[in-house]
């Protein structure tokens, strides 16, 4: 195999199966081979509460050159995207002719998930390097597909591996395997990659300056919602919470944005996070959000408190057990999902059972979902999977049992159809197809300023309308 392509994704037949269902042979080949790299290009999304896009823009096209210029790389442009206007994107350069270099450095799966699509390496990812390597060494980074590199090992590793690139060490071996290394240099970096396979700058400390790394569909996804300022909002399954942080963005921090998450863990940090971003308008609950509505009476309850002005919700980080039935004007519903979206994904672990049960699980969200939405509200499904059961078979699932959602055309206010529509055979109309959003890995996800194709991970979405009743009712509260 030459240094420099990847190797394919590793399924079993029968979760093969599963994914492929409802693809052509084509499409199945594509969107697998696709699986196995990153995606050509890296998303930027702009705090538009902390600064404008255009600062934005200086500000991450002097960082690009300052790395370039670090790693002796041509200049490489952010630009702006042309439909959306929170958006600054750079093209990924790859697969590049790179040459192993002597000493080898082992990093586990996720790690090199994440140096394929730009990061630099922290001394805690690395997980094995060669005997001896001084700092300043040139290395060169593998990634373990066996999962049996040992932590600390010094020989060269015999198992399963793939080439990323190579890398300047910036500590020695020894001071790579210390409890302090992440404290020795930096921000903890172990490895600066300098000539990885796949060129795209390391990004993620643009955070405090207003630029988040996001995909494209995620941020899509915000401006489907259309959030609005002063509504209320519903995040379902929130953390980490990129998603969150857009729509309360969108919202510029005015109504109230209640984001969910199952994990107490996970909602302890989110609330710091939006804390710490001054987002006043959101909070985070440790919830169920499968089962979390009120009865009538509560809601009831729940309504004459908010127009008598004593409605108080909980403080954010705490325990939330039950939300008003009709009571949010939008809804997301990113919920949990096979994830067979993400790429590069080196090691998918899937077995069948558990392929199987995301599609009954995200069931019993959207029930609770079209229960707490208010007639005349919207509902975003989305999920980063290419799984055609937790996709189309879904929104077909939803239309069919929920007689008063129906299916909207949003293209027009987020510039224009990107993706693919839905595929066929999985109970959906054709009209219903086209209101689809589906992005296959390896397809366009849209034209950049210059004309070039724009591609991003595996996702897919749609968007409903949850009709007002004959006569102007609007449903059981108003
Ligand atoms: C795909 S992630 C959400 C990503 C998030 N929307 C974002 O953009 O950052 C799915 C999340 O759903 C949460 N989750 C799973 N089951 C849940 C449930 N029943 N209620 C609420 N959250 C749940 C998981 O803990 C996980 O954090």
């Amino acid at each position: 195999m030459p240094n420099n392509s990847l190797p394919p994704i590793t399924l079993s037949q029968d979760v093969e199966d599963l994914l492929s269902s409802g693809y052509t042979t084509d499409e199945w080949a594509s969107i697998r081979a696709a699986l196995a790299t990153p995606p050509r290009t890296t998303f930027l999304r702009v705090n538009t509460l902390k600064c404008s896009r255009d600062e934005a823009l200086l500000t991450a096209q002097r960082f690009v050159d300052e790395q370039c210029k670090t790693k002796n790389w041509l200049p490489m442009s952010v630009k702006i995207h042309p439909t959306l206007r929170d958006v600054l994107y750079i093209h990924v350069e790859g697969p590049l002719d790179v040459s192993p270099s002597v000493s080898e450095v082992m990093v586990d799966a996720l790690c090199g998930n994440a140096v394929l699509r730009g990061a630099d390496i922290f001394a805690a990812g690395v997980l094995a390097a060669e005997s001896p390597m001084k700092a300043g060494d040139k290395v060169s980074v593998y990634v373990d597909l066996d999962r049996a590199c040992l932590r600390g090992q010094s020989k060269k590793y015999t198992g399963k591996k793939a080439f990323l690139g190579n890398g300047v060490s910036l500590l020695g071996r020894d001071d790579l395997f210390t409890v302090a290394a992440a404290d020795l240099k930096g921000r903890g970096i172990g490895i600066l990659m300098t000539e990885p396979l796949y060129r795209s700058p390391s990004l993620s400390d643009l955070f405090s300056d207003g630029l988040s790394l996001q995909n494209f569909p995620s941020i899509l996804v915000g401006h489907a919602l259309n959030p609005q300022p002063g509504e209320t909002i519903l995040d379902m399954c929130a953390a980490p919470g990129g998603k969150t942080m857009h729509i309360a963005t969108l919202m510029q921090n005015q109504g109230t944005l209640i984001a969910l998450d199952r994990s107490a863990q996970k909602v302890t940090r989110l609330s710091k996070f939006l804390q710490s971003q001054n987002i006043s308008s959101a909070r985070a609950y440790t919830c169920d959000a499968s089962s979390c509505v009120m009865s009538d009476p509560e809601t009831q309850e729940y309504r004459t408190a908010l127009e008598n002005g004593t409605w108080k919700w909980p403080n954010s980080g705490s325990k939330l057990k039950k939300l008003p039935r009709e009571g949010f004007d939008r809804i997301l519903l990113d919920g949990p999902c096979s994830a067979m979206g993400q790429r590069p994904n080196f090691l998918p672990s899937l077995a069948p059972a558990i392929l199987t049960s995301y599609p009954q699980y995200q069931r019993s969200l959207l029930h609770s979902a079209h229960r707490l939405l208010r007639p005349g509200g919207t509902l975003v499904y989305s999920t980063c999977t290419i799984s055609t059961q937790e996709n189309e078979g879904n929104v077909a699932y939803a239309l069919r049992t929920f007689e008063d959602l129906e299916l909207v055309d949003v293209s027009q206010r987020v510039g224009g159809k990107v993706g693919m529509d839905g595929v066929d055979g999985k109970g959906l109309s054709e009209v219903e197809r086209r209101m689809c959003w589906r992005f296959p890995p390896g397809v366009a996800c849209g034209t950049g300023l210059d004309g070039e194709e724009l591609e991003s991970i595996g996702f897919f979405f749609a968007v409903y309308r949850k009709r007002i009743e004959a006569g102007g009712r609007k449903g059981l509260f108003s």
